[in-house]
């Protein structure tokens, strides 16, 4: 099965690689700028015609979540109108799509996890692009799986697990707010649960579950208790350490605003395609290992 990815050195892409190498029956083909622009109508089928996938995923996306609030034509081309053509170059194909979105399609004042069929109402322009583009690929291909994740963290590209050893490196102490909750997922996990997912649906005519889904790591978390897993996973392997302090959103002030609660409830993906995340901290663990044992360590000064 030759899967196309959108993007080519994202959290996402870079897991799909390294998982599908234990995939002998899968290939990844990676496809990413200047060859595929999303920002660029023109070059998207041309593209992916010429890769002739049997599944695209599309996991390339402007996800510079405060920036987008000063590039929000950029953040809509790209995460609304971009990925809408991806979907419909994949139909035109007769391809399915794996669509990555995110939690920040919801504003948060809900009280338990969210469910698909929460009404989505981002607060950002960056969710906003993202609702955007879940709609525009739902309508172009009908043969779509709409994975909505969060809290994303890998060893690979720019993330929270990097940031805080970083900074670790260099203070004693941390402040981390403390009243945004959510669901720290592993983007390895993503890659297994699309492989997962991609191995039902290739070649299978019947398959009768695409959809918006909700993918994330097992267990919640707010971001603090997220920094204190990591640091002191990182003290237990002899990385670096720092206190971490609790501190209220409205002392961290960002250019988007974020929602207090983006809990994803992850019974329908379980239930459809038996397959469940591992716990958070456990995934965390094995990325804090890795970045601390070097394969990637020159990134973390980065
Ligand atoms: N990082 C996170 O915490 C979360 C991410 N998501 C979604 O998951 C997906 C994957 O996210 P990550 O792997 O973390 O993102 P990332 O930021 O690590 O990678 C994004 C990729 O998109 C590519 N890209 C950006 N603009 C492009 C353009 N105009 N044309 C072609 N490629 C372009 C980048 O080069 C990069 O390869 C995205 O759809 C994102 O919106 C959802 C929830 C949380």
């Amino acid at each position: 099965m030759r899967l196309v990815v959108t993007g080519r050195e994202g959290q996402v892409v870079s897991s799909l690689v390294e998982r599908a190498r234990t995939h002998p029956d899968v290939e990844v083909v990676t496809l990413g700028r200047p060859e595929l622009d999303l920002a660029k109508p023109e070059t998207i089928e041309r593209a992916l015609v010429a890769t002739r996938p049997d599944l695209v995923v599309s996991a390339a996306a402007y996800t510079a979540v405060d920036q987008a609030e000063d590039e929000p034509d950029l953040a809509f081309a790209v995460n609304g109108i971009g990925a809408g053509h991806v979907a419909a170059a994949a139909a035109r194909i007769g391809a399915p799509v794996i669509h990555l979105s995110t939690d920040y399609v919801f504003d948060g004042s809900g009280e338990g996890a969210y469910v698909e069929e929460d009404e989505p109402a981002p607060r950002s322009v960056y969710g906003a692009s993202k609702l955007a583009g879940e709609q525009a690929v739902a309508k172009a291909n009908p043969r779509h799986l709409i994975l909505r994740t969060a809290w994303v963290y890998s060893p690979f590209g720019r993330n929270f697990v990097k940031t805080m050893l970083r900074l670790a490196a260099d203070r004693d102490e941390l402040a981390v707010v403390a009243d945004q909750w959510g669901n720290p997922t592993s983007a390895l996990d993503i890659a297994d649960a699309i492989l997962h997912v991609a191995a039902m649906l290739h070649g299978n005519k019947d398959f009768a579950s695409y959809g918006v889904y909700h993918l994330a790591g097992t267990g919640e978390t707010n971001w603090s208790g997220f920094a204190r897993h990591i640091l002191d996973t990182s003290q237990a392997f002899g990385g670096p350490y720092a206190r971490v302090r609790d501190i209220a959103t409205v002392d961290y002030p960002t250019k988007a605003q974020r929602p207090a609660n983006s809990r994803l409830a992850r019974t329908k993906f379980t239930s459809e395609f038996g397959w469940t995340a591992p716990e958070w901290r456990e995934s965390t663990k094995e990325v804090v290992r890795r970045l601390l044992i070097g394969e990637t360590r020159q990134t973390l000064t980065a």
